[in-house]
């Protein structure tokens, strides 16, 4: 953004007095625009013969430096996270488009053979980075480590997962090398004709589709949703490099420490495969209220689900989200307890054999998918259909005894 003064400029001085700021003065009869100007356009609007001019544009700066397309190697105890391969397939896309390289840095421990894998799905170059405080993720070594290398390479976009990692590591990485970092796409795509990252995410609560660019400051940064994009598929004889990066970490100051690493006790079972599933929603309305849910699966045998909205509340773990953004489900039998149905959700399950609806709106779009739909509190209902069961009633015969 600029603002200049043209030789049409006959010194007639309505600029000055529209100004306020005081920031014009005239001189050798021609307004002269001083350094305390805002660009506010006061003094454009007023000029009766268009000699003052403000650029809106703002040049677009010369990254030419800035090339290739980087993904964080997120993994946990040697343990790749799947988000990472989906990262090379989208990024493998968008590297391609920009005739660029598709490069993932790998800080870990003893990681070596986790970096020969991932040149097998389409990747250029692996920075590894073997120490063995970076064995568990740390944010002040992983912040530095990122940071570092982005300096030293000036790769021109930086894509890492919207995990619990990614969500910690992305904006400290961005913040230390002052750029902007979009968090949560679900799609990524390059403009035909800028070459800029176009980054889309859902933003007003999900009501709009909000697409995201960053002009001015370089590399282009984004955290992707897991489960969105088409993982990487393995390519044999793909020709990549391993680069060693060599980093002393003892500059780093700690502020945290891992002490013990502590294993989550889950329900774990794969909702793809389940046979049934039971599935809560923010009706359930806390982590703890969650026990209600198990206990009904536990009855059924089942597995337990979850609409995105009680993922998000951080009530259960996302590998039990059902949907668009979790898993794909179509078990025997789906019992929706406190889900209003939104289409994001529907896609994941109504393929399901037989849909059981608890909710208290009579009006909640489940039911227009359900096969049998309760309308009630589901914790006054969840109890009942419990009892029920134990008492050798199936659930059909349950669910058909409330169907209201
Ligand atoms: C790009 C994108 C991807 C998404 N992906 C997913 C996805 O994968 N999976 C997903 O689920 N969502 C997804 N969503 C979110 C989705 O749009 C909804 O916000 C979400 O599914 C709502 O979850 P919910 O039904 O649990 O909550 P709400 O819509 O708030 O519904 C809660 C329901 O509980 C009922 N209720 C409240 N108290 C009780 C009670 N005591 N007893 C009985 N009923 C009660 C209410 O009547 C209400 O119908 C996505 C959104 C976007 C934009």
């Amino acid at each position: 953004m600029g603002i200049f003064v043209t030789e049409e400029c006959t010194g007639c001085k309505l600029c000055i007095r529209s100004c306020p700021f005081a920031a014009i003065e005239i001189k050798d009869n021609q307004a002269v625009i001083l350094d305390n100007c805002t660009l506010c356009g006061s003094c454009e609007s007023v000029c009766p013969v268009q000699a003052i001019k403000i650029e809106k544009e703002e040049k677009t700066k010369d990254f030419s430096d800035y090339k290739n397309v980087w993904v964080f190697g997120e993994q946990r105890e040697g343990d790749l996270n799947s988000v990472v391969h989906e990262l090379v397939g989208q990024g493998r896309r968008l590297a391609n488009k920009l005739k660029e390289n598709l490069s993932v840095i790998l800080p870990g421990y003893q990681n070596i053979a986790q970096a020969k894998e991932l040149i097998n799905y389409g990747v250029d170059k692996v920075y590894l980075i073997d120490k063995k405080e970076l064995a568990e993720y740390n944010d002040e070594y992983y912040t530095y480590v990122m940071a570092e290398l982005i300096k030293k390479y000036n790769p021109s976009i930086v894509l890492m997962g919207a995990t619990t990692i990614g969500r910690s590591l992305g904006p400290r990485v961005a913040a230390r090398i002052k750029t902007g970092l979009t968090a949560d796409c679900t799609s990524l795509d390059i403009d035909d004709k800028s070459k800029i990252l176009l980054q889309t995410r859902p933003a007003f609560g999900g009501n709009i589709m909000a697409t995201i660019v960053c002009k001015n400051h370089r590399p282009q940064m984004a955290t992707v949703r897991p489960g969105v994009m088409k993982a990487a598929e393995k390519r044999e004889n793909y020709e990549g490099i391993i680069s060693k990066e060599d980093l002393d970490l003892s500059k780093v100051i700690l502020k945290t420490e891992v002490i013990d690493i502590v294993r989550e006790i889950e329900d774990s079972i794969n909702i793809a495969e389940a046979d049934i599933i039971v599935s809560g929603g923010r009706g359930v309305g806390s982590g703890e209220n969650f026990n209600l849910i198990r206990e009904l699966a536990d009855t059924l045998g089942g597995a337990v689900g979850a609409s995105r909205a009680a993922v998000d509340s951080g009530w259960i773990s996302h590998d039990h989200q059902v949907g668009q953004t979790g898993t794909t489900v179509a078990p025997r039998i789906y019992i929706a307890c406190g889900i209003s149905g939104a289409v994001q959700h529907l896609v994941g399950m109504k393929s399901s054999d037989i849909i059981i609806a608890i909710n208290k709106d009579p009006g909640a779009s489940i039911f227009n998918y359900a096969t049998y739909g309760l309308v009630g509190d589901l914790f006054k209902i969840i109890p009942l259909l419990i009892e029920q069961l134990k008492s050798g009633a199936t659930i059909k015969e349950s669910a058909a005894s409330f169907e209201k």
